[in-house]
């Protein structure tokens, strides 16, 4: 028996499929006094286990840096929102939820804009004017071509990364010309068929570009309900940066008096677009019903 630290790529069927530090690719199952603390591990996570050849036995998970609900995964450096310049059209709200969603879990976000042979005159320059300021990078690229794909390729190297967007923003082909030897289990095929067959919240790690990519189904299929209602804010960083300078506290900076947000929207110092988004997020948290399926 040795102790071994490593990241678990996979769980299924109570197994979890944990990659060594020291190369091992171990199968591990859980100490009876941690499945009963509830506690969910996920894709992701980091664990200190006690192996006996490349069979193991969890005794803990390492502190995370973050956790995504759904997919459920863990320890995410770096979110890519990936959205078409045109074909189809970009939608400014899915880009703040996609963003929102990453921003509230911790999780560091991207903005790939492809298709940029496709990009109307000024839509590129007006994306870099809102998101840039925020800290958001802004990678154009034109994905078929494999074009202007290294600032990615930089992001991705080593890191474990996930990738967003709607379906035709041309996640597959970015994806076959980021790492040609990636051969994805769901994405491309699994939109096809539909959500049925995909019933599992649970993602799995591979390897991708020297670190790992996030495989899972729908994942461009957001999914709000981890956004709490009261949280709508925390999803926008120039929103939760007014935090405490309304009039009222708990303000929801939609029809109170002397709203701080309000007044950055006017003096255009908040993008009113992201406003918007902010204030349809809210409203569809409110009332579930309304959430878009297709977002
Ligand atoms: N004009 C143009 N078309 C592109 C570019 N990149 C991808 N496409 C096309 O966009 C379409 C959709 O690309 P996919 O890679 O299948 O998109 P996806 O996001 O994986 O879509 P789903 O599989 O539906 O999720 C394909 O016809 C691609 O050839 C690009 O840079 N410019
Ligand atoms: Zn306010």
């Amino acid at each position: 028996m040795s102790t071994a630290t490593g990241r678990i790529i996979k769980t299924y069927n109570g197994y979890y499929y944990v990659a060594g530090d020291d190369g091992v690719l171990y199968t591990c199952k859980v100490k009876g006094r941690m499945k009963q603390k509830r506690f969910i591990m996920a894709a992701g996570d980091r664990v200190e286990l006690e192996a006996q050849g490349a069979e193991g036995m969890i005794r803990q998970v390492l502190p995370r840096q973050n956790l995504l609900q759904r997919p459920l995964v863990a320890n995410l450096d770096c979110l890519m929102a990936v959205f078409a310049c045109g074909d189809p059209d970009p939608s400014f709200l899915l880009v703040d939820k996609l963003l929102a969603l990453a921003e509230a879990a911790g999780i560091p976000a991207a903005l790939v804009l492809n298709k940029r042979d496709l990009a109307p005159a000024g839509l590129i320059d007006r994306f870099r004017s809102i998101y840039e300021p925020l800290g958001y990078p802004v990678l154009p690229v034109e994905a078929r071509e494999g074009l202007g794909l290294e600032p990615i390729l930089e992001r991705v190297k080593g890191h474990t990364v996930a990738f967003g967007g709607p379906s035709g923003a041309g996640k597959s082909t970015l994806l076959n010309h980021l790492d040609p030897s990636l051969t994805l289990k769901t994405g491309h095929v699994s939109s096809k068929i539909g959500r049925g067959r995909h019933t599992t919240r649970f993602a799995e790690l591979l390897p991708f570009a020297g670190g790992y990519i996030v495989d899972t189904p729908g994942f461009g299929n957001i999914d709000l309900s981890e956004l709490q209602m009261d949280q709508a804010a925390d999803g926008f960083r120039e929103i939760r940066k007014q935090e405490g300078l309304c009039r009222f506290t708990g303000c929801t900076h939609t029809h109170e008096p002397d709203c701080e947000v309000k007044a950055a929207v006017e003096r255009g110092e908040i993008a009113p677009s992201r406003y918007a988004s902010y204030c349809t997020i809210r409203q569809e948290l409110a009332d579930p019903k309304k959430r878009g399926k297709k977002s």
